[in-house]
């Protein structure tokens, strides 16, 4: 493909992606794979260059733009080389017109600028590791140095395959960046405790939380999910893990499944459906799917299953919130409506070697604590 190639199939990618976030569609990754399946005489160099393009331009644009073709205009105000390429050449894009429309630059939508501005939503993510102390007490990796805060935890150089590490196929490992460590880590999961995981999705932090109990005890892993919770079981084996037992729960209706845990879990964990703005790193492109609508939506799920996760709670046992958002409606906020439905609940500090006290409970940025941003509260049941 020629260099004005690439810039025309990047815009048409952003198009599809534009779509996809407006309309709840396919990701952008799954439409940049989709695209070059169908377009197989573009090599791997192409595949690459079209692919940092559309990675870059999302990345620039804190709002949704328009029109692929905005977003990689707005890309080429800083770049003096790519706007070049806007030719008009056979299968490049046409001249910028004087006037043309083009995203603007921004690290959030404008909605949320003044509660996510400057929180690091763009700053680059690491790759963290979690070693499972349930098969190793020391590790050693190539190029992996500790993390900065969790005790379990490692970071490893950018890129690398992780996957492919015979101590990750052995279950010495998993992948979890080290701020969902130290959130698992504040839930206080002990040995021998009754714990309901009530959104475990594949189980990221199930498995921390088993690593924690020292594999005795027993976890009720649920979500109403089939597809992320039947990931968790081939996972919990190669962590070596015996005590996880999944739910599959009907949303709206959850209840129905857990009629045996009524009031009796020593400890239940909250790792709610969130606008996941603490990942927006990440997962960049998910600044454009949100708004208002869809965040009260979730904020509103989240209250109802906090109020299912209450009725599992024996007196005196733990409730623990947790969203991978840095917004207060759905962690401070969603904290104290809790507290004021629910008389008799009180919250308990949280300490963990980083973030900082946020209401009730307590908040990571990757801004101030280098992980992915999160909220994490600790409610007690009245005896
Ligand atoms: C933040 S994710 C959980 C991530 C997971 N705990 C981990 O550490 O990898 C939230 C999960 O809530 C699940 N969910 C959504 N609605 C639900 C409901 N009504 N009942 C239970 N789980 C639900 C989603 O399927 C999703 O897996």
């Amino acid at each position: 493909m020629i260099p004005q190639a690439r810039v025309q199939a990047a815009i048409d990618i952003l198009d599809e992606v534009i779509a996809g976030a407006r309309d709840n569609g396919a990701a952008a990754d799954v439409i940049v794979q989709r695209y070059f399946r169908a377009r197989r005489y573009a090599g791997s160099k192409d595949r690459r260059a079209v692919r940092d393009l559309v990675y870059a331009a999302i990345r620039r644009s804190g709002e949704r733009p328009e029109t692929g073709r905005a977003a990689m205009i707005g890309l080429a105000e800083g770049d003096p080389a790519l706007a070049l390429l806007f030719d008009g050449s056979v299968h490049g894009p046409l001249p910028i017109a004087a006037n043309e429309p083009r995203a603007e630059a921004a690290e959030v939508p404008m909605w949320l600028r003044d509660k996510l501005g400057g929180l690091g939503l763009l700053q680059r993510a690491p790759l963290d590791l979690r070693i499972n102390r349930l098969k190793t007490g020391k590790i050693d990796i190539v190029g992996a140095v500790p993390a900065p805060h969790a005790r379990d935890g490692l970071r490893m150089p950018e890129g690398s395959a992780v996957e492919q590490l015979p101590e990750y196929k052995a279950g010495l490992i998993e992948v979890q960046d080290e701020g969902s460590q130290l959130v698992t880590l504040a839930c206080g999961a002990e040995p021998g405790m009754k714990v309901v995981d009530l959104c475990a999705g594949a189980g990221g932090k199930t498995l921390g939380l088993a690593a924690a109990m020292e594999d005795r005890g027993v976890i009720f892993a649920c979500d109403a999910d089939r597809a992320r919770l039947s990931r968790l079981a081939p996972r919990a084996e190669r962590a070596g893990i015996t005590i996880v037992e999944t739910r599959l729960l009907d949303g709206g209706r959850e209840i129905v499944a857990l009629g045996d845990l009524l009031g009796a879990a020593d400890l239940v964990v909250v790792d709610a459906p969130c606008s996941g703005t603490g990942t927006w790193r990440r997962n960049p492109e998910a600044r454009w799917r949100l708004t208002p609508e869809r965040l009260a939506r979730v904020v509103a799920l989240q209250a109802r299953l906090l109020d299912v996760a209450a009725r599992l709670v024996e007196p005196g046992g733990t409730l623990v919130h947790v969203v991978c958002s840095l917004l207060d409606e759905e962690g401070a906020g969603q904290v104290e409506a809790f507290l004021s439905r629910h008389p008799g609940w009180r919250t308990e500090p949280v300490t963990l070697p980083a973030g900082s006290q946020r209401g009730p409970g307590l908040r990571l940025t990757p801004s101030d604590d280098g992980t992915d941003g999160f909220f994490v509260a600790r409610l007690k049941a009245p005896c």
